[in-house]
């Protein structure tokens, strides 16, 4: 086979594998939250913090796994090994997720709630460990199948491999809740009474003795796959390029490094002549060339120093972003989005963004002359002249890519901002603290005076009875700073009762047919969560005939009383009332676009040229372990999320996007000015001058060798001679 063809051939082999594999890791992703809530009874906090240590936990593995491959088994029997791991932790966590193990009174719950605990423990153990250990190999793997001189095809590879990801995220995002059983295929439903999911939610069903979520249908068949992209990758074995591992790398490194900074400190006084970099003083007992490619790999670990905080903000689309959709309307006119279904944005512009990016906009910047090239070494300006390294030089300034694409990330918070303080306006005013908010329904059967303690007297008028949506009426809430207050009814006897509020909530007074009878019922705080609507009944008096149906479409977010008159009969729905007690969301989530373009935008721009530029810029032992450390950067970025999020509330959420892109902005800074002196390497060609420098020196050693060794065979001769 042509060495093209071979190497296209192991392209798509490994695009592939990449593509099912993030079927894979995502779609589990994707019911993992609901699992911890509705199968295993979590309460939301508890999942959420397990969730986000699962990812942060994804993203630090691929150390351990860069330093199996390149000290000991290599890439490919590395990627292997840990699919192995992967697939087993999948299996485990699908069969923890079968209540029927444990369910011996066969009621439908499981019986012993540990034992699944336990398994998907282990199970998502497993998983990080495999999905994180997996990764920088698999990128790293894909760029060895290139030479030297493909550094263009090398680009393209790491772009196609971006979108296999992408497209594996967006199938496994839309599936994987299909496959659980979801309707909707994101609705989050209330927890149904244990391990029972409600009718209305559920289209598919599995168990053996009780039919339930289909949780193990959801963790099974990502497992599946990656058992599938396992066999295919096997199967395509003979024709990778498989760079052998060089020993225990790591160590030797980790050793350079210690005797580097021993031989440092031992040599402070500043009798010893200045080195050119504090590595050079392992120069006494290491190779150079392993001192040289510690160099390269430190220097692009130090430029990394300021990237988490690009990670930063882009995770909060999962969190914030969606928070934020749940306050917007998702009525799309011929379909309804969900808030979490926003995020499929994300790889669906990533879908189109990368093509467009790699075929137009960049070859277009590079034709206007707006990129500068590579600060090059004069050895290689005058290849260049030559002609020699022409395809390697004619490249974009990764680092200058990397830095528009956070200023990217920074443009979309500051939309976000823009979005959330429409959505604010359109926000009911909640009651502080140390305020409570009251509302009064009359159910009385004619109009009433009400008269709050000193407060003027108000009319309140009774409702009547309509349930048509042009006679929806909403009464606007009373904001009290006291919490025990009077009211007075001018009814006949005037009725007086003391009220006691509650601080920072809302309330409804319900004046009843008899009106004696008012009670106080408490209202909801915040707008409904994720979107959903809130709807409560109000009855005058249960007589247990309350059986009308009948159906009404509601805003996202808004919330209603019903109001349900003491006789209501199934043929009489008119008599109830509908009270709006909050709007429906009125800022269209279609708002959100424009911040999702520029954060994936900013991602094309920072992550997938970061990719590329950890391979290019790594030495040839040591790409995996790159690879680990831009995963890294990725992980920290998480863990910052987790403690911002925690720590630092600021009272307006505009006001902490502002915040969030200000910091990226700085950091942007930072990173631009440290970028600037970044001199980009050729590690192979490094290596190589060192190796043939290292040759000649033998060569020169020898020769020096020979040559005493011929001037003493002459001394030798001419004392023989003499004698
Ligand atoms: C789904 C994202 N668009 C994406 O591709 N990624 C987010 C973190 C890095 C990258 C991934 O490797 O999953």
């Amino acid at each position: 086979m042509p060495a093209e063809d071979l190497r296209d051939k192991n392209m798509e082999e490994t695009k592939r594998k990449k593509k099912k594999k993030r079927f894979s890791y995502y779609g589990m992703r994707a019911v993992l939250v609901l699992y911890f809530r509705y199968f295993l009874l979590w309460d939301s906090d508890l999942s959420t913090s397990i969730y986000h240590a699962f990812v942060a936990l994804c993203y630090l593995t691929p150390i351990l796994g860069a330093i199996i491959a390149d000290s000991w088994l290599g890439k490919f029997k590395t990627i292997i090994y840990l699919s192995i791991v992967y697939a087993v932790g999948q299996v485990i966590m699908a069969v923890s997720t079968i209540h029927d193990i444990t369910d011996t009174d066969r009621d439908g719950s499981p019986d012993n709630l540990t034992l699944h605990i336990a398994l998907s423990m282990l199970g998502l153990f497993l998983i990080a460990l495999g999905t994180g250990g997996i990764k920088p190999c698999v990128a790293a793997f894909g760029g060895d199948q290139f030479q030297e001189h493909q550094s263009r095809q090398l680009n393209t590879f790491f772009s196609v491999f971006y979108l296999c990801i992408n497209a594996g995220s967006l199938l496994s995002t839309l599936i994987t809740p299909v496959l659980r059983g979801a309707r909707s295929l994101s609705t989050l439903p209330e927890p149904p009474p244990p391990h029972r999911a409600p009718e209305t939610f559920s289209t598919q069903q599995c168990g053996i003795h009780t039919q339930q979520q289909c949780y193990p249908l959801a963790f099974g068949v990502p497992a599946a796959l990656m058992v599938v992209s396992l066999v295919v990758f096997i199967a395509g074995s003979g024709m990778y390029v498989k760079t052998d591992p060089e020993g225990n790398i790591m160590w030797s490194v980790c050793k350079c490094i210690g005797f580097a900074i021993k031989n440092r400190f031992r040599h402070r006084s500043k009798l010893y002549p200045k080195r050119e970099h504090w590595m050079d003083w392992a120069d006494e007992k290491y190779d150079k060339l392993l001192i040289a490619q510690i160099k390269m790999v430190l220097k692009v670990l130090f430029l990394y120093i300021p990237l988490p905080m690009f990670w930063t903000l882009f995770d909060q689309k999962g969190s914030r972003w969606t928070l934020q959709a749940t306050t917007m309307s998702g009525d799309f006119g011929g379909f309804i989005l969900q808030p979490d279904q926003m995020q499929t944005v994300n790889p669906i512009l990533i879908l189109t963004l990368v093509p467009i990016m790699d075929r137009l906009v960049f070859p277009l910047i590079q034709k206007c002359g707006l990129n500068f090239r590579y600060r090059m070494t004069r050895l290689k300006e005058t290849m260049l002249r030559k002609q020699i390294l022409e395809p390697l030089i004619v490249r974009e300034h990764p680092l200058k890519r990397m830095t528009v694409g956070m200023l990217f990330a920074a443009a979309a918070f500051v939309c976000a901002a823009v979005v959330q303080v429409e959505i604010d306006k359109t926000l009911p005013d909640f009651p502080s603290s140390s305020q409570s908010q009251l509302k009064v329904v009359n159910m009385y059967g004619g109009s009433l005076g009400v008269r709050f303690s000193s407060g003027e007297p108000l009319t309140i008028h009774s409702y009547e009875a309509s349930l048509s949506c042009s006679s929806q009426s909403s009464v606007d809430y009373l904001t009290f700073d006291q919490q025990e207050i009077t009211v007075s009814l001018t009814t006949d006897p005037v009725i007086t009762n003391p009220l006691r509020l509650i601080r920072g909530s809302r309330q409804t007074l319900v004046i009843p047919a008899e009106p004696e009878r008012m009670y106080l019922e408490e209202d909801i705080n915040s707008k409904p969560k994720e979107g959903k609507n809130a709807v409560r009944r109000a009855f005058t008096l249960s007589n247990g005939h309350q059986s009308c149906e009948f159906s009404r479409k509601f805003g996202f977010g808004s919330s209603y009383t019903f109001l349900v008159p003491a006789d209501v009969f199934s043929s009489e729905c008119e008599s109830v009332k509908e009270v709006e007690d909050m709007e429906p969301n009125s800022v269209h989530m279609a708002l959100q676009i424009p911040q999702y373009f520029l954060m994936t935008s900013g991602e094309v721009l920072f992550s997938v040229t970061g990719l590329q530029f950890s391979y290019s810029q790594a030495p040839k032992n040591m790409k995996s372990v790159l690879q680990a450390g831009w995963l890294c950067t990725n992980a920290v970025g998480n863990i910052i999320v987790l403690i911002v999020a925690e720590l630092g509330k600021l009272p307006k959420q505009w006001a902490e996007y502002v915040l969030f892109a200000s910091l990226l902005v700085a950091v942007s800074i930072i990173f631009s000015i440290m970028a600037y002196f970044y001199t980009y390497i050729d590690p192979a060609e490094i290596e190589a001058q060192i190796l043939k420098e290292q040759h000649l020196d033998t060569e020169d050693e020898k020769k020096e060798k020979k040559k005493e060794e011929t001037l003493e065979m002459q001394d030798k001769e001419v004392k023989q001679t003499k004698i």
